[in-house]
Order: C-alpha cells, then sequence, then structure tokens
C-alpha cells in the first residue's frame, strides 16, 4: 500500500468546489488520482463518476490499476471521444440525425480527401500545381488541418492564419468547405467531429445538459494540460451546479499546440472553474537532485506557468547525471556510449535517443546498424522509406554503370524516379510511356531523341526534363568520383533543395526533407569513398532497417527490446534509465521557421519540448550539440536551452544536496526556492565575504561612487551572462576573480560614461562568477 506524501494526501482529501492539481513529472499523479478516486467513492457512486484520460492506452492502464488497488465498483473511465461517441448513442443523436458513426479511423475521411484533392487539381491549369495539390503530403496536411479546425472551433481561415502552412496552400480552406459539405451529405461522422457535434449538442439542448448536471457528480480529468477548446468546452457543459471538477496536469509538459492545446487553459483554471482550489504534487519519484535542478532552471525561462512551481526530488531517490557535450561528432559518441552500456551487461531497453524531428535518426538507425547495436522506434524506419536514400541509391546504379545491366522495366521506373524528384513538370501521363522509351534505347541516345520527341510535341515544355537528361548523362561518366561529389552534384545542378522549398506544405517538412539530404550527404562525407562502395554500404543497411522494421510491426510492446529510437513527444510519458537528447545547437533548438526567417513554433512550446526530454531520465541525461573540432574561444553553437540549464551550478550543487551540512549560498532563484522546499534553508552558507585587497578603491566600503562585490551582486544579470559566468567558474580561479573585481572598479572610478556600461557588466559577471568559485 502506498503512503501518500503530505502533498498527494492534500488533493486526495479535496473536499469541495473544483480542484486543479498541479503535478510534475513522476510525482506520482496516477497513483494520487487513484487514490482520489478510492476516496470519493464513499461519498459519491461510481455511476455519478467520469474519469477522462488522454488516450486508450492510458486508459486501459488506468483501469487496470484500479483493479489492482482493490477497486470493486466500475468507474467509467473514458477518452473524451469514447465519452462523446456514448453521449450521441445515449441521447439518441445519432437516430434522430441519421448520421452514422465512422470508425474506420482515418481511412473513409481520408478517401474523401483525397476525391476533393483530385478535383481542386483538375481545376488547374499549370501542372506544378496539380501535381502539389494530389501530393500525398497534401492530403496528409488537408487531414491535420481539419482536425485543427475541428480542435480550436473557429472558422477555417482563421485557423490558417494561425498556422504555418504555407500560402501556397490556401485552397485548402475551400477543400475544409468542400470536405465539411460532402461529410454531411453523406451524413457521415469522423472521430473529429465526435467531439465537436457532442459540443454542440449539450450548448444547444438544455435537458441534454441538465441529464448530466444531475447524473454526473464528478469528473476527473487527466493531463489537463493536453486540453484543446473543444475539449474544454466539452467540460464547461458537462458541470452543473453539483458537478465538481479535479484536473491533474503539468502545464510545462503542454507540448501538443499543433492538435490545439495551449497553456492557457491550465493557467486560467481557477478563474475558469471557480471556485477552484489549487494543489500541487512537487516531489518526483523519476529523478535525483542535479536533473531536476537543471530542468527546473531551464523550465523557469519561460512566462507561461506557475511561476512559483518546482519540482523537487524525493529523498528516497538517488541522483540522476546530467551532462553536456559538444562534439563533432554527436551520432557516433552516442552509438559509442550505448555499445558501451550493452557490453558491460546494461539492458538495451533501458537507453532512449530522444530527438527532435524523425529525420534526425537516420542517422543513428545508420550507426546502430553497423555497430549491431539493436534499436526500437514506434514509427516505420526512416531509413529505409526516405526518399532522399532512395535518390542516392538510384545515382551510385547510374554512376556505377550498374543501371545499364537492370531489366527495361526497372530502368523506366528508376528513370521516372529521377525525372520526378525534383519534378521536371512534363505530365506523368506524358512522362511514364517516355520513360518507358528512354529505357529501351542507349543513354548515348537520350538527348538526340529528346531533341527529336520535342519537335514532335511543341505543346510539352520539356526544359527541365532535357536538363536534367543532360545531366543524368554526365553523373553516369562519374563511377570512379566519390559518392558525395556525385550526390552534390546532383542535388545542385537539379534544383533539388529549391524545388523541396517549393513544394513542401509546412516548415517542419521542408526541415526535414532537407535535414534527410543532408543527412546521407554527412555519411557519404565521413565514409569519403568512390559510388561503389556507397551503393554496398546503402543498399546493405536499407535493406537491414527495412528487415528490422517489418520484424517489429509483428511484435507487441512487451516483445520489443532495444534502444528506444523515438522523438521527445512520443517520450511523453515514458521513463528510461539513460537518455540521450542530441542536436542541441543553437540553430536546431528552439525549431526555427528558416523559409520565413522566424521563429515558427513559440520559443516557449519547444522549452516545454526541452523540458519533456531531460525529465524522461531516471539514472543519466546527455544533452548534445555540434562543437567543431577546434572550437573558438567566442561563440558557442550549443542551444540556448543548454545555458538555461545551469548544468554546471546542477552538477556541483545537485551531488552536495545527499550529503547533511553546509550548502553553498546561490543567487538563483531557483536554487534558493530549492533548498527552501528541501527546508535546507538553515544549512545555506552565508554569501562569501570577500576582501578585495588590491590598492586604491577596491575595497567594498571605501568606493566614491559606491561600486563594490556587494553591489555588483545586487544588480541583475546583463543579457546572456551566463554562459560567460559558467566559463569563468570553469577557467579562472578566486585569485585571479578578487584582482578583476579591483581593478574593474579602479577603472570605473576614473572612466567616462560610455565606458562605464561595459565596465559594470564586467564587474557584475566578474562578482558573480566570483561568488561561486571558492578560495
Ligand atoms: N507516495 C509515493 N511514495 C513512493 N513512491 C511513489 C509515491 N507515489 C508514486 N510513487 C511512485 O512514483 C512512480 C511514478 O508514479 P506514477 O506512475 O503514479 O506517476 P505519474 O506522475 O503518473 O508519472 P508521469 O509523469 O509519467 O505521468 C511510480 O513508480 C510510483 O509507484
Amino acid at each position: 500500500m502506498t503512503r501518500y506524501t503530505l502533498e498527494q494526501t492534500a488533493f486526495i482529501n479535496h473536499q469541495s468546489g473544483n480542484a486543479l492539481c498541479i503535478a510534475g513529472a513522476g510525482t506520482g499523479k496516477t497513483t494520487t488520482l487513484v487514490g482520489l478516486i478510492e476516496k470519493k467513492l464513499v461519498q459519491i457512486p461510481a455511476e455519478e463518476m467520469l474519469v477522462m484520460m488522454f488516450n486508450r492506452d492510458i486508459r486501459t492502464d488506468f483501469q487496470q490499476k484500479l483493479v489492482t488497488t482493490g477497486i470493486e465498483q466500475n468507474v467509467p473511465v473514458h477518452t473524451f471521444h469514447s465519452f462523446c461517441l456514448k453521449l450521441l448513442n445515449q441521447t439518441g443523436f445519432l437516430r434522430e440525425t441519421g448520421f452514422r458513426v465512422d470508425y474506420q479511423s482515418g481511412e473513409s475521411d481520408k478517401s474523401l480527401v483525397k476525391t476533393i484533392l483530385r478535383a481542386a487539381a483538375g481545376q488547374e491549369k499549370s501542372y506544378q500545381r496539380q501535381q502539389m495539390i494530389k501530393d500525398p503530403k497534401t492530403i496528409e496536411l488537408l487531414l491535420s488541418f481539419i482536425g485543427l479546425v475541428k480542435a480550436y472551433m473557429l472558422p477555417p481561415r482563421e485557423v490558417f492564419r494561425m498556422s504555418e502552412i504555407s500560402r501556397d496552400y490556401l485552397f485548402i480552406i475551400d477543400a475544409y468547405e468542400q470536405f465539411e459539405t460532402l461529410r454531411k451529405q453523406q451524413r457521415v461522422f469522423f472521430f473529429d467531429d465526435w467531439l465537436v457535434e457532442s459540443v454542440k449538442l449539450l450548448e444547444g439542448n438544455d435537458a441534454i445538459r441538465e441529464h448530466y448536471h444531475q447524473h454526473c457528480k464528478l469528473v476527473v480529468v487527466d493531463e489537463f494540460q493536453d486540453i484543446n477548446t473543444a475539449q474544454y468546452r466539452l467540460l464547461k457543459q458537462l458541470l452543473g451546479p453539483e458537478t465538481q471538477l479535479l484536473a491533474v496536469g503539468d502545464v510545462d509538459q503542454c507540448i501538443y499546440k499543433w492538435r490545439g492545446s495551449a497553456p492557457q487553459f491550465m493557467l486560467d483554471f481557477e478563474q475558469d472553474f471557480a471556485p477552484a482550489s489549487t494543489y500541487t504534487l512537487s516531489r518526483t519519484f523519476r529523478f535525483g537532485h542535479s536533473l531536476a535542478l537543471s530542468a527546473s532552471h531551464l523550465i523557469a525561462n519561460n512566462k507561461q506557468r506557475f511561476s512559483d512551481f518546482l519540482t523537487i526530488s524525493d529523498e528516497a531517490i538517488s541522483d540522476t547525471s546530467i551532462e553536456v557535450l559538444g562534439t563533432s561528432r554527436q551520432v557516433g559518441e552516442i552509438a559509442q556510449s550505448v555499445q558501451n552500456y550493452i557490453a558491460d551487461g546494461g539492458e538495451s531497453s533501458d537507453v532512449a535517443i530522444l530527438v527532435r524531428r524523425w529525420s534526425q535518426t537516420l542517422l543513428f538507425e545508420l550507426a546502430f546498424l553497423s555497430k549491431q547495436v539493436p534499436y526500437q522506434m514506434p514509427v516505420p524506419s526512416v531509413l529505409a522509406n526516405s526518399r532522399e536514400v532512395r535518390l542516392l541509391i538510384e545515382l551510385m546504379l547510374l554512376a556505377t554503370g550498374r543501371y545499364g545491366e537492370l531489366p527495361q522495366q526497372q530502368k523506366s521506373l528508376l528513370l521516372f524516379s529521377f525525372l520526378s524528384f525534383p519534378h521536371c513538370y512534363v505530365p506523368n501521363k506524358e512522362l511514364r510511356p517516355l520513360c518507358d522509351q528512354l529505357a529501351g534505347m542507349e543513354t548515348t541516345n537520350w538527348l538526340v531523341f529528346i531533341g527529336r520527341y520535342e519537335k514532335a510535341n511543341t505543346s510539352l515544355k520539356l526544359d527541365n526534363l532535357i536538363e536534367r537528361l543532360d545531366l543524368l548523362v554526365r553523373l553516369q561518366r562519374k563511377g570512379s568520383f566519390k559518392a558525395l561529389e556525385v550526390y552534390n552534384q546532383y542535388r545542385n545542378d537539379s534544383g533539388l533543395d529549391n524545388w523541396i522549398w517549393k513544394t513542401e506544405a509546412t516548415a517542419t517538412e521542408i526541415e526535414e526533407a532537407i535535414e534527410r539530404l543532408d543527412s546521407v550527404a554527412t555519411v557519404l562525407e565521413s565514409m569519403d569513398q568512390n559510388c561503389e562502395k556507397a551503393l554496398q554500404y546503402f543498399e546493405y543497411y536499407t535493406q537491414q532497417s527495412a528487415q528490422k522494421s517489418a520484424q517489429r510491426t509483428g511484435e507487441t510492446n512487451n516483445q520489443a527490446s532495444g534502444v528506444q529510437l523515438t522523438t521527445i513527444f512520443r517520450a511523453k510519458g515514458c521513463e528510461y534509465n539513460h537518455v540521450h537528447l542530441p542536436f542541441w545547437d543553437k540553430d536546431a533548438f528552439p525549431y526555427m521557421n528558416k523559409s520565413s526567417g522566424s521563429i515558427a513554433a513559440d520559443v516557449e512550446e519547444e522549452r516545454r519540448l526541452a523540458y519533456v526530454g531531460l525529465t524522461r531520465a531516471k539514472d543519466r541525461a546527455m544533452v548534445y550539440f555540434t562543437e567543431p573540432d577546434k572550437p573558438t574561444a567566442k561563440a558557442t553553437n550549443a542551444s540556448t536551452f543548454v545555458l538555461e540549464a545551469k548544468v554546471d551550478l546542477a552538477r556541483e550543487l545537485g551531488p552536495k544536496l545527499y550529503q547533511s551540512g553546509e550548502l553553498p549560498h546561490h543567487r538563483s532563484p531557483v536554487v534558493c526556492e530549492y533548498y527552501r522546499k528541501l527546508g535546507r534553508e538553515a544549512d545555506v552558507q552565508s554569501p562569501i565575504e570577500i576582501m578585495i585587497d588590491a590598492q586604491g578603491a577596491g575595497n567594498d566600503s571605501d568606493t566614491s561612487q559606491g561600486y563594490s562585490y556587494q553591489w555588483a551582486l545586487a544588480q541583475p544579470l546583463p543579457v546572456n551572462a551566463d554562459k560567460v559566468i559558467s566559463a569563468m567558474i570553469r577557467t579562472k580561479t578566486a585569485k585571479y576573480l578578487d584582482s578583476e573585481i579591483s581593478r574593474v572598479i579602479r577603472e570605473l572610478n576614473t572612466s567616462s560614461e560610455t565606458k562605464k556600461k561595459v565596465l559594470i557588466n564586467r564587474l557584475i559577471v566578474a562578482a558573480n562568477a566570483r561568488s561561486r568559485v571558492r578560495r
């Protein structure tokens, strides 16, 4: 039986009014929710309760947990969708309206979307636009747009404006309207409609609303930070004057902006659901002090959060180390570290590589396959399905002359593949037979043939195609060249990158595609091999990854083993002994939308993502960024999140928190609050009094204009001072800093006003560094 912490007990014992429980990562919120329901069952019959979970897996786990805790009553546990479906059925709404529910999750709405886009493409004159509209990615884009419009319950135009979709895709607004018209004609509710229709029904029908108010006395919502507008409106309707809402969540883990969730729902809880109380679960059972300190420093930079909330480690939990490594070979370092861990007896499935974007997994797959490190991914292999890797293989087939040995049909397919990536804008119905013809002749005859073909087909614009064929002819003689050279030449001369920039719908997709291209180039560069060797390498490993991916598809979760290679998004709710967090580079994280030159996803959302990544670790978290082999002293390539996490400070203070006795004084509000929450304020040393013994005005008490060490400590830190301070702590002695402080104070007292500003910053930085360096 769990011995609840004081905070857990307080929430479990909550009596009247609504309540929000702010629960940090790994603080036992599921355990607490079970305790809460057990307690509430004394007053409220199970059938008058409603527990809302975010997805089916969590719901099943929770139901299981209720049973194993010994709760015999049948408490209704639902996902938002399953609840809505029940509501639409039980109220007779489906029967009366004649609408049917579509259960084929994603298949029927997809075919409707395809029909609409095909028709839209048919209206276009430009072949280029037609291709873009019919592209499978546009189908996915429209599907997620429809989902987003329904999550926000806003007009599609407004949702389009809020999203990062390129204006070339404005047509999806009309496509949305057509989708809705057709859907209504067919009288069908797709998955996203269940929620929207339930909200509308409750908002417009007093009797139904009244029924729920009468029969539902307690609503419990897990992961409250993830709710979107539709879910929020549903809750609002369900709550009657006597219904109690108890919600649990962590606003610092709100990372589903792309699904319509926003921190504001949780931050405004007290006003929106007044009268409401707020509770906290702030002791984590997952990670130790060092990681808790670091993660807290990072997330403290967000404004959209509960500013006084801080997750601290429970005293029973041992420390979690956190390390940062700047290296030119992140992937190699990680693969080696994982290989060593497994060789030392570690379990591969205890390790996770958490990336920001799927394209970043490509290099890891190659590294793991070549080192025979077992790995698993929750999605099909990126390596085996990458269009960019396939391009490389195709180019190598051409350059090595293996193209000539292929059967004609395969040659034709290969040519079609080249001519559509990037697309040469000859309509596919002409392009396919043309490829058949080209495949049937010597490559040396291509250009002569196409010249004649052009004369006979004056209506076709063949410039791009001719240029591409010319490029292919040139490349096929390059078998002895370095693979990278051939690959880069194709990439440059065909204008592939430009085409990707023009045709991908969202900034993320552009980024992913370019990153996959770059990843292939990175491998080719480090291999430094000719086309034959590169072909063997990529053919072998893509086949291997496809086989392994197929095997994984047949495995259940329990059977799955190997290092977890996944995104931070997918890892939410999970925990691992070792967590590697690669590519925390300045230009990669927070993710910058390079197409518009601005930051696309908001920095706070990105920071929450970084926070979720860090807080998955139990024993060890390792953060990596790219650093050239010979780093320059000046700028770091590390993400601002690396600096904000104050890893040096966390590593210095974290282990000390496991010992009794004095704790170093530190000005960081996070550290002060951490000490306070641990009840260790009395152990904190008083700030180091330093005697500045230089000549002249260096003394604390007799500075003619008041500049002193203490004065400097009381000033706000200059922008970006953290990294300079950290560097000083690492590299300077106390003696050096003392004399630097004296020197700057002396200079300050005699300098001009313009120079003063610079000197004051220098003084503040040196004093802050000095306060953390002991004699
Ligand atoms: N009062 C407690 N004392 C000791 N261990 C506890 C306590 N409460 C929870 N735990 C343990 O902490 C771990 C995390 O608990 P739980 O799964 O309930 O957390 P959670 O907050 O739901 O996690 P997540 O952040 O993944 O959502 C579990 O191993 C659980 O047994």
